[in-house]
């Protein structure tokens, strides 16, 4: 099994700089928690942009979009932040013949009480059962990306 990992930044790449207290978007954390998890599989990381989704507008969905279709491998994990996550996640329904998996975290990779190795692994996990298609990996579950929504209040994603 080889993965194709698309990083976008999000939260889960967040770096937290103390002199200037405030977050920055670091290098893809995906390797070194896949390290972590002494994974069992081939991948290869290409870090598309390093954006809180907040700010990713549709020349950014775009180049996620096509460096997707054009990727000759059938396994795909995308890094996304959470906030517009499932807004991604739509404008990729039209890409046949893969396995698309997003996930990000609500708190930092760096963070001790992270969300990112547990979110890390459960897309892994849909990435090696799942059939074609886009599916949002988060909160413990996977779900079809047109049925998913984040509660923002609550600090998860739920079935919409
Ligand atoms: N937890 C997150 O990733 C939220 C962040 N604002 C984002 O969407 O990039």
């Amino acid at each position: 099994m080889f993965i194709q990992i698309f990083s976008t930044g999000g939260t889960l790449d967040k770096v937290y700089f103390d002199a200037l207290s405030e977050y920055q978007i670091g290098d893809p954390v995906a390797p070194e928690l896949l390290e972590q998890g002494r994974v069992g599989f081939d991948y290869a990381v290409e870090s598309l942009m390093k954006k809180d989704s907040l700010e990713l507008d549709d020349t950014d969905r775009r180049l996620i979009h096509d460096k997707i279709k054009a990727c000759p491998h059938e396994y795909i994990l995308i890094t996304h932040g959470t906030d517009t996550m499932t807004v991604t996640a739509a404008g990729l329904a039209d890409i046949d013949g893969k396995v698309i998996v997003l996930t990000g975290a609500m708190q930092p990779a760096r963070f001790r009480d992270s969300d990112a190795l547990f979110n890390l692994g459960l897309a892994i996990g849909a990435l090696n059962t799942c059939q074609p298609g886009v599916y949002i990996a988060m909160s413990g579950r996977v779900f079809p990306a047109d049925g998913v929504r984040k509660n923002r209040v609550a600090g998860r994603f739920e079935e919409r």
